[in-house]
């Protein structure tokens, strides 16, 4: 077997990072899954995590959030950091972490609630509607950001799992959208869409990057480089090579990164 290779190739940002990680090393158990990941997130951009099953991109996303917090074997070392506030403080409330760093997962999972108390469900959690109105209009509002109020305004007492795969996967987008998170992480948010449903969250994560930062794993490099700005691309753990999307997929520094994009392996 041959040894690791620890080495990462790193294009800085040229704007803002939103959220810097240093040094994270994370075990499940006694396997290590991911080794000394050094990465910024940039504000305001697409973010695709991408690479090889395996490789460590969830279990990097769901550091962010501390969704790995569910995993009792689940043992976490290193600084996460969203604008410079430690994520894991020990004062820290994952409650409130998660309403700033909203998910949305592979498989759509709307509750088994109506859409309107889907979306209705965060604002209710944290109490940020002051009355029914606005709540009625954080509802009507995070729909159309997701694209889908003209789809359901007239039936938004219907149960949210009614929907097709592609607009329930926009109710869980308007879902984490309705508490006004400041990044959104997605999980393989595509993978169980066709390919019309796939373009229009597409071209959403688009425009939420307007108002939201977005980390996106993705097996797909076509869609990553259709949404991201920048890639960072992971292999057995370890951070390879992140930089400008166009740079990874063009003119990839690490051979290894070469191999993933021109399909050698993966
Ligand atoms: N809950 C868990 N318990 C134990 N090991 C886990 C757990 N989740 C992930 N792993 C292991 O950690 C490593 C990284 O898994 P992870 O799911 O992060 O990879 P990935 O790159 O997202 O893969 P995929 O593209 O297949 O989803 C793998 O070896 C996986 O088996």
């Amino acid at each position: 077997m041959t040894a690791l290779d620890f080495t990462t190739h790193t294009v800085p940002l040229d704007g803002k990072a939103k959220i810097s990680a240093k040094n994270v090393n994370l075990w499940y158990g006694e396997k290590q899954a991911l080794y000394n990941i050094n990465l910024e997130i940039a504000e305001h951009q697409v973010t695709a995590l991408i690479g090889p099953s395996g490789c460590g991109k969830s279990t990097f996303l769901r550091c962010l959030n501390r969704m790995n917090d569910t995993i009792s074997i689940c043992r976490i070392q290193g600084d996460i950091r969203i604008d410079g506030d430690d994520i894991y403080a020990p004062e820290l409330d994952v409650v409130h972490l998660r309403a700033r760093v909203g998910m949305v997962f592979q498989k759509p999972n709307p509750f088994p609630k109506s859409i309107f108390d889907n979306v209705a469900y965060g604002p209710r959690l944290h109490g940020l509607a002051e009355s029914k109105d606005h709540m009625e209009h954080i509802v009507k509002s995070s729909l159309e950001r997701a694209g889908l109020w003209k789809e359901v305004s007239d039936r938004l007492s219907a149960p949210g799992t009614g929907l097709s795969g592609g607009q329930q996967q926009r109710l869980c987008i308007a879902r984490a959208i309705a508490v006004s998170p400041e990044v959104i992480l997605m999980d393989e948010p595509c993978s169980a869409l066709d390919p019309i449903a796939t373009a229009k969250i597409e071209e959403l994560i688009d425009e939420l990057r307007e108002n939201f930062t977005i980390a996106i794993v993705t097996h797909s490099m076509q869609q990553a480089a259709r949404v991201s700005q920048r890639t960072a691309f992971f292999h057995l753990g370890v951070l390879v090579e992140n930089g400008p999307t166009e740079g990874i997929f063009t003119s990839p520094v690490d051979k290894r990164t070469q191999d993933y994009v021109t399909g050698r392996f993966g």
